[in-house]
């Protein structure tokens, strides 16, 4: 068998891109453009789209199969790889395969996650050399929690998801459960009866408890099937929503106590069992085969 080229690793093969939960999310306030300071919690997740990648001889960068609802050119995927071309003046190109597995507009941060993927790995198969300072900054245009995903981290983030900051967190596994609605980000941003004044925190006030989602009182009083699954969640624990929503979670300390509940709610709901990640698949994959 011929050796394979570490230019040609990486090609052809499937590339994951995780989801997040927003343990906590506080507002601290607002910018001058309107987008909102924030102080939050992300935790990475063994949940996946998956992503490959094939080259395409052409230059152009396109999709085998769009995803239903989003237009080609507006996928998030497609948007961050015309952005690499353009910042390294690049002319080959690419076909992206997305396997969707996360749900959309849920809060589990999926089209994020797919940019992320197609800035960290085409970086690599394109030999572009991009620093990852630079591409959290390219990736901070198509989304805010772009960044946390190139990094690969368990992250405390700040500002409007730019500045980050590693940290640890305890073995977790969560029950997720998706309502049937998709809650719209900016709306409830531009809400009038959010809340904007939350005091800012420290890494340690989080650690000792303080877990709060400033989006969810605004997200429960607009969408009824948010409140009715925090209700429901809330019969196991302490029920909590993810970004603004939809998707509401509750965390357990072990496999067997998440499963259980797992297995109640699995019958009659849109629900998933996910581990806490300190490392993105994604970057445990890039080790992998580039040893980097
Ligand atoms: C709420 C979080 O999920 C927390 O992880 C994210 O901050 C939201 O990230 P996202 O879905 O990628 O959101 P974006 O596409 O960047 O923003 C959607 C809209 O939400 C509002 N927005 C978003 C983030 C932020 N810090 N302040 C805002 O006011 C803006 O009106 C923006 O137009
Ligand atoms: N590759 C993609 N995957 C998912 N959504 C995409 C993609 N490209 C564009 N989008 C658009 O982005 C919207 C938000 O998708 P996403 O799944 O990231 O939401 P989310 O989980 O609520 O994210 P967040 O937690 O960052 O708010 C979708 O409704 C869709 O219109």
């Amino acid at each position: 068998m011929t050796e394979q080229k570490d230019s040609e690793l990486g090609w052809g093969i499937r590339w994951p891109a995780p989801a997040k939960l927003n343990l906590m999310l506080r507002i601290i306030g607002r910018r001058e453009d309107g987008y909102h300071l924030l102080q939050t919690v992300f935790q990475i997740i063994d949940l996946t789209d998956n992503l490959t990648f094939c080259k395409a001889e052409d230059g152009c960068v396109r999709l085998k199969n769009a995803i239903p609802g989003v237009r080609e050119e507006d996928d998030l995927t497609v948007r961050a790889a015309l952005l690499l071309k353009q910042e390294a003046g690049y002319q080959g190109g690419v076909c992206i395969d997305i396997e969707k597995n996360l749900p959309m507009g849920g809060g589990l941060g999926g089209g994020s996650s797919d940019a992320a993927t197609v800035l960290v790995v085409l970086n690599r198969l394109w030999h572009l050399g991009i620093s990852e300072q630079r591409l959290m900054e390219l990736g901070l245009a198509l989304g805010a929690d772009v960044p946390v995903f190139i990094k690969g981290t368990s992250t405390w983030a700040e500002g409007v998801g730019e500045k980050l900051t590693t940290i640890d967190l305890p073995n977790a596994w969560f029950v997720v459960l998706k309502p049937q609605c998709h809650v719209d980000t900016g709306k409830i941003f531009s809400a009038n009866d959010l809340t904007r004044d939350s005091k800012s925190i420290k890494i340690a006030d989080f650690n000792s408890g303080e877990n709060q989602n400033d989006c969810s009182t605004v997200v429960k009083e607009r969408y009824i099937e948010v409140e009715q699954a925090l209700d429901k969640l809330g019969e196991y624990g302490q029920a909590r929503l993810t970004g603004t929503g939809a998707c509401v979670f509750v965390q357990f300390g072990d496999q067997q106590s998440a499963r259980d509940v797992y297995t109640k709610l699995a019958s009659s709901n849109e629900v998933y069992i996910a581990q806490g990640l300190a490392i993105s698949p994604l970057h445990k994959q890039m080790c992998e085969l580039f040893n980097i």
